[in-house]
């Protein structure tokens, strides 16, 4: 996707991987509206970008992503002030296996909000120009992990993705839905996970047996693949520090006998 001139939504932007996001998508010349309940930390990251990227580029917008009133308000906000809206990035999320239905609230509902939104707002059937969707979702998804809400949670996004990516609602809204799947990065989320001691050990088992940490840049790479790659939709993408790979391209019983697909019949 060409995003100079573009306009982004990326939610949980203050910090983490989703300000990685919001920069590379700066970087690439679009205007960004980072999202996040964070009021400090996302004004000052509004401000460090608008430093560097010009004032008229970046806007911070407090927003729990888990308030449907403010969501709305949120994306609505974005088109009144950039004039419309291109790339969703639903990012925020959080691993909390006490406050289990927090977690699936921001992880998951907030997503399938999210990405009704985007549709909303960019899909061509309701007068918008088509887009893009990126969901943040993660090996845990893909993968057996040990803490199971948070594991369903990101399966659901990839579900949601790989659903809503279909080719034919791709011929409807010209909107692709794609989703991201890293490893372990480094980011405020694993310094201190609400989850049992168990869970806890378990993961820094896994940490060291699958090779590491990843850093952000890591991460942004792989957003930077589904950017360029406009030919993929409802694809899913595992980014670790072993690599990158894209997941789930076997065809399902219906399409299994002809080993073919629908074509795209619009691409945003
Ligand atoms: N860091 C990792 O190892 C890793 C791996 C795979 C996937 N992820 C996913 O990446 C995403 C970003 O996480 P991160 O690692 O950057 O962690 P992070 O804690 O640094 O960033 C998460 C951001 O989301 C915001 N947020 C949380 N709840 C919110 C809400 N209700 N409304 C709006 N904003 C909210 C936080 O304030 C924070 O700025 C999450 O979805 C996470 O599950 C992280
Ligand atoms: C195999 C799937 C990985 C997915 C990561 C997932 O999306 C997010 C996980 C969030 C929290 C995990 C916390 C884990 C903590 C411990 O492993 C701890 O050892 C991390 C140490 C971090 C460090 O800086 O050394």
């Amino acid at each position: 996707m060409q995003l100079s001139g573009k306009v982004a939504l990326v939610t949980g932007a203050a910090q983490g991987l989703g300000k990685g996001c919001a920069e590379a998508i700066l970087e690439r010349g679009a205007k960004v509206a980072l999202l996040d309940t964070n009021e400090s930390a996302g004004q000052e990251t509004a401000a460090d970008f608008a430093l560097k990227y010009g004032a008229d580029r970046c806007t911070f917008i407090l927003c729990d992503v888990t308030a449907k009133d403010q969501l709305e308000g949120a994306f609505q906000k974005v088109v009144d002030h950039f004039g419309g809206l291109d790339l969703v990035v639903n990012n925020a999320g959080i691993l909390n296996e006490v406050q289990w239905e927090k977690c699936i609230d921001v992880n998951l509902v907030s997503v399938v909000r999210g990405c009704h939104l985007g549709l909303r707002y960019m899909g061509k059937q309701n007068g918008g120009n088509g887009g893009l969707i990126i969901n943040m979702s993660s090996v845990a998804g893909l993968y057996a992990f040990p803490s199971p809400v948070y594991a369903t949670t990101k399966a659901g996004v990839v579900g949601l993705t790989r659903s809503l990516g279909m080719d034919y609602k791709l011929g409807r809204d010209c909107v692709r839905v794609n989703a991201l799947c890293p490893s372990f990065t480094t980011t405020a989320i694993l310094a201190d996970p609400e989850v049992p001691e168990d869970q806890y050990q378990h993961m820094k088992d896994m940490l060291e047996r699958g090779g590491g940490l990843m850093q952000i840049p890591d991460v942004v790479k792989g957003l930077a693949k589904l950017l360029d790659e406009d030919d993929k939709n409802g694809a899913v993408l595992e980014v670790t520090v072993q690599g990158m790979k894209y997941h789930g391209d076997e065809s399902g019983p219906w399409d299994r006998e002809s080993g073919t697909h629908q074509p795209n019949l619009c691409i945003a």
